[in-house]
């Protein structure tokens, strides 16, 4: 019988439905991580909500350990590679927590236009301070979101009934999706010179962390009131209370810490700063939704091996998995290259099989590509929520098989539209099992996707490896592999390398800086 750890404060449902699969349970929160890492040698599955840290040295002890399941939505708290690398399953619950999370957004907002914590805290102080407390009203304000996907949509529904203005600054968001939800997409410098109320629903990434930085923050309108429900680390904290101090910003209320618990923390007692303590998911509907779903998710992987919203694995039946499994490595490769590339708003995607490639089920390879391209942007996205978040925020999916057998005996294409023009990838299987990339931007290049890489245009002239070679060289940075491709003889060539090493922006300067570069950018796969 498969066990699982439930190992975070859980609704009793989630173990109710694990005794009623035939999944033995045991309730034990609170652990260390040295205690976790004592006793997850006997699980199967362990189920967690934010506390427990499925850190790599847990799942090296984890030797039994087949399925992680998130009860919410962010996974920052799982090191999915690690559970990749593993064969460990990472499971989330995406939407059961959603309208909860929007609502602790409102009622934050509500907060701190009538200052609500510190009018109650006088009040019952018996200071009865009738004239302290001028608020502002919601109706008419402008309200700018950075992070436009399920909370953040639910929250611009929820503030569109208050009679706000909602502003939105989302790479993901394509104008059709945005006039469906009846906001303006804006540039983040438009929403911060225009917002009276900013509130923020993207995941951590590297392209979020600190997005109101202290720059950006001097950036918005003298009065603004700020919200974080998603992250800690999407602010700048010092920033942010520097601030609330000068007067700049009239409030801000954080659900979220770069660091939690936030115990102590030196915003606490600031003028006009409200706090939770991570309540956004807080509530018994929430709670009960996502007991049951990650329970019922992850006893169908335990019980009879099906696969629902996994993030680092496709849904699959078992006779076309070992098939699959390869074009779906390549198909997600090809995703996360053009996603890191191409930049600016997506409008289309082509996703082209031919040779042994056509005769598969291309939905899991469609799902693949989608996931790659846009786990690029949230952590969230899986291969079996990619093709539906593309669809509602109206990227046009085109699958398409042809019967030709090319130079290659399968291939994998994958075009995307972008303001720029079409930009095409495409790549093969090696011994039917080795995804390869052979053809980038219309030039023919063969390189294994993997790991940290370093992609360079510059015009093809003698002398440039060399210089590029003691750049990196003296940088200390050590080339695994070099691939080369070139339009034509001393046109424009590509070149990609896998390093050791995620290289550096003050590098990456160096490099820009060597004479015919057009094009340096780091990728990670
Ligand atoms: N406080 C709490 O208890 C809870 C927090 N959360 C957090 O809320 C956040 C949002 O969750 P969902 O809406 O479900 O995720 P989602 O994946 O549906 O939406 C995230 C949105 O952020 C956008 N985005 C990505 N990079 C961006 C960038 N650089 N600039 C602007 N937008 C960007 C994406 O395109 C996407 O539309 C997550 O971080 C999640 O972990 C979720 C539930 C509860
Ligand atoms: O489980 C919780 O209380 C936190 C929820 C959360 O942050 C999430 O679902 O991303």
């Amino acid at each position: 019988m498969p066990k699982v750890l439930i190992s975070d404060k859980m609704d009793p449902k989630a173990a109710e439905i694990f005794r009623a699969r035939g999944v033995e349970v045991d309730e034990i929160t609170g652990k260390t991580p040295e205690e976790l890492k004592a006793i997850i040698g006997q699980y199967d599955g362990l189920a967690i909500r934010s506390s427990t840290k499925a850190t790599k040295e847990i799942l090296e002890a984890a030797t039994n350990l087949k399925v992680i399941g998130r009860a919410g939505i962010g996974v920052d708290n799982v090191d999915i590679p690690a559970a990749s690398a593993k064969g460990v399953v990472v499971m989330n619950t995406p939407f059961g927590n959603s309208i909860t999370t929007a609502e602790h957004a409102i009622a934050l907002m509500f907060a701190l236009a009538r200052q609500l914590p510190e009018a109650d805290l006088s009040t019952q102080a018996g200071k009865w301070e009738k004239n302290r407390f001028m608020g502002v009203e919601l109706t008419g304000k402008t309200l700018g979101l950075i992070g436009a996907g399920n909370i953040g949509s639910i929250v611009a529904d929820r503030a569109q009934g208050l009679k706000m203005k909602v502003v939105a600054f989302d790479p993901f968001l394509t104008p059709e999706r945005a006039i469906e939800m009846g906001v303006e997409k804006v540039s983040l410098d438009d929403l911060l010179l225009r917002a009276d109320f900013i509130t923020l629903h993207t995941p951590l990434t590297d392209q979020t962390r600190n997005i109101l930085s202290a720059e950006n923050l001097a950036k918005t309108k003298r009065g603004v009131r700020i919200i974080n429900c998603a992250r800690g680390g999407l602010i700048d904290e010092a920033a942010l209370k520097e601030g609330l101090e000068s007067g700049h910003i009239a409030g801000a209320a954080l659900d979220v810490f770069a660091v939690e618990p936030a115990k102590e923390h030196p915003l606490f007692g600031t003028p006009n700063f409200v706090s939770t303590p991570h309540l956004g998911a807080s509530t018994t509907e929430a709670q009960v939704n996502v007991a049951i779903q990650v329970a019922e998710q992850m006893a169908d992987f335990l019980v009879s091996g099906g696969v629902t919203n996994a993030l680092n694995m496709p849904s699959l039946s078992a006779e076309e998995a070992p098939r699959l499994k390869p074009y779906m490595a390549l198909a997600e490769k090809l995703g996360s290259l053009v996603g890191q590339l191409a930049h600016g708003d997506l409008k289309n995607i082509a996703i082209e099989s031919e040779g042994a490639a056509a005769e598969l089920n291309q939905k899991p390879i469609v799902g693949a590509v989608l996931a790659g391209l846009m786990r690029v942007h949230s952590d969230t996205v899986n291969m079996v929520n990619a093709p539906f978040l593309a669809k509602e925020r109206g990227l046009d999916v085109r699958e398409v098989r042809h019967d030709r057998e090319g130079d290659y005996h399968t291939m994998v294409r994958v075009t995307v539209g972008t303001a720029q023009g079409d930009r095409s990838v495409a790549g093969t299987l090696f011994g039917n099992a080795a995804p390869r990339l052979v053809e980038l931007f219309g030039i023919k290049v063969e390189a294994d996707l993997a790991g940290p890489m370093l992609y360079i245009v510059n015009e093809d002239a003698p002398g440039f490896i060399g210089r590029l070679g003691t750049t990196l060289g003296e940088a200390g940075v050590n080339i695994g592999t070099f691939h080369l491709g070139r339009r034509e003889a001393g046109g424009e060539a590509i070149l990609l390398l896998s390093v050791d090493d995620v290289v550096s922006e003050a590098l990456l300067a160096q490099v820009r800086a060597l004479p015919g570069v057009k094009t340096a950018m780091a990728l990670t796969f």
